[in-house]
């Protein structure tokens, strides 16, 4: 049988799969396969070696929150793919599908620097390391055979729609987001075929959706219980949720960026001493208001505008009532929130309660 390797042909450190020679493609000393064709020849050969396939799925501009996945995933799987999609179907026309970060050659540098060391029995044995096995990088005409319009009415063909899981929180702001986000996790489930999969805590209302889609669609690859949320990667010293859209943050925007977690960190400590949800949330707003005037009287260059702060239920994702408290709820509670700094809309969230029912 070919090993992993033979399938690739080797030009200096380059590695790309014998059947797509692009020159377009920044050298990798990582294999990326840019159709699914070619990479189920891959996946076809991993299965029949019998090794488990870990799924990491991204837009690219790679943080420590993606490299965290990652590493979870090298640490649970013999082999680890990484994608990279930026999902037209998931930006509203209005939203920065043209200006999202993408910055291929240093994913590659820093995917390529993650490893994890596989424990050995016996002095003897030389430790195994693992490190990613392959990206996954299609095209749009790759992923949307039917073409694709980010505007739904002139939209045509397949897509996926979780319902009534898609409406709260983030969809009330981004009422297309989820289907398209379902429509393509589908699509890269399908041909992926991963064993486990990895997604952030930083979106929360995604993850947990996906897994209503892998048990309501009957997944396999993966099951619902194999559809893993990693907790969010923080900077260490301001608390700031990493995320790729950071980067369009000015110094300004920097500063302040880290109002949103702090004004759910005050809510989560109302909600934890037993004040009830209206209130809590009503204290986590005046945080904000009190940071937008610092930021008058301060001069700063900045704009801050609240979307919204939220509690909803963690399973069916109902709006908490306006009286309810920790007492109410035996399920976990998502507080969750979205703030505009600048024309920067960052999102955040805190697990109220028992927050291993869905951190797995
Ligand atoms: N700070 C983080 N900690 C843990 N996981 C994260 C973090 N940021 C992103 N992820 C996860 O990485 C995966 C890919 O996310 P994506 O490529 O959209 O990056 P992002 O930083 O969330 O980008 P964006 O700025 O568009 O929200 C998702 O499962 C997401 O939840
Ligand atoms: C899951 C995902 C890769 C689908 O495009 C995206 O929504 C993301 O990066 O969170
Ligand atoms: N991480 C979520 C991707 C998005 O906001 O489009």
């Amino acid at each position: 049988m070919m090993s992993f390797l033979q399938i690739f042909h080797r030009r200096g450190h380059r590695i790309v799969p014998r059947r797509f020679m692009s020159t377009s493609l920044p050298p990798s000393p990582i294999p990326i396969f840019t159709t699914v064709d070619s990479y189920r020849e891959w996946r076809r050969s991993a299965l029949d070696a019998k090794k488990t396939v870990g799924f990491v799925p991204t837009m690219g501009a790679l943080h420590d929150g993606h490299l965290t996945l990652v590493r979870r995933s090298l640490a649970e799987n013999d082999l680890t793919v990484l994608s990279i999609f930026v999902n037209p179907a998931q930006f509203a026309p209005h939203e920065d599908l043209a200006t999202y970060p993408r910055t291929l050659p240093r994913d590659i540098e820093l995917l390529f620097q993650q490893s994890y060391t596989v424990p050995t029995q016996t002095a003897e044995n030389a430790p195994q390391i693992r490190k990613a096995s392959t990206i996954f990088l299609p095209s749009v005409e790759e992923m949307y055979p039917s073409g694709i319009s980010q505007t739904v009415a002139d939209q045509k063909g397949t897509f996926v729609e979780v319902k009534g899981y898609g409406e709260q929180m983030e969809g009330k702001s981004r009422p297309t987001f989820f289907r398209g986000v379902a429509t393509v996790v589908t699509k890269l489930f399908n041909a992926v075929e991963p064993t486990h999969a990895y997604f952030g805590q930083k979106d929360l209302q995604q993850a947990i959706l996906l897994r209503r889609l892998a048990s309501d669609l009957l997944l396999s690859h993966p099951t619902p219980r194999n559809l893993h949320i990693v907790p969010t990667v923080r900077d260490q010293s301001s608390g700031l949720a990493l995320s790729s859209r950071n980067t369009y943050l000015s110094p300004a925007g920097q500063q302040v960026a880290p109002l949103l977690f702090s004004a759910l960190t005050v809510a989560q400590e109302a909600w934890d001493l037993g004040i009830n949800k209206a209130a809590c949330i009503q204290r986590a707003v005046n945080i904000i208001n009190q940071k937008k005037n610092e930021v008058q009287v301060q001069g700063l260059d900045v704009k801050l505008k609240l979307d919204y702060i939220q509690m909803n239920d963690a399973n069916e994702f109902d709006e908490l009532g306006a009286e309810e408290t920790r007492n109410s709820r035996e399920r976990p509670v998502i507080l969750s929130g979205a703030l505009y700094v600048d024309s920067t809309r960052l999102i955040d969230n805190i697990i109220l309660g028992n927050a291993s029912e869905i951190m797995y």
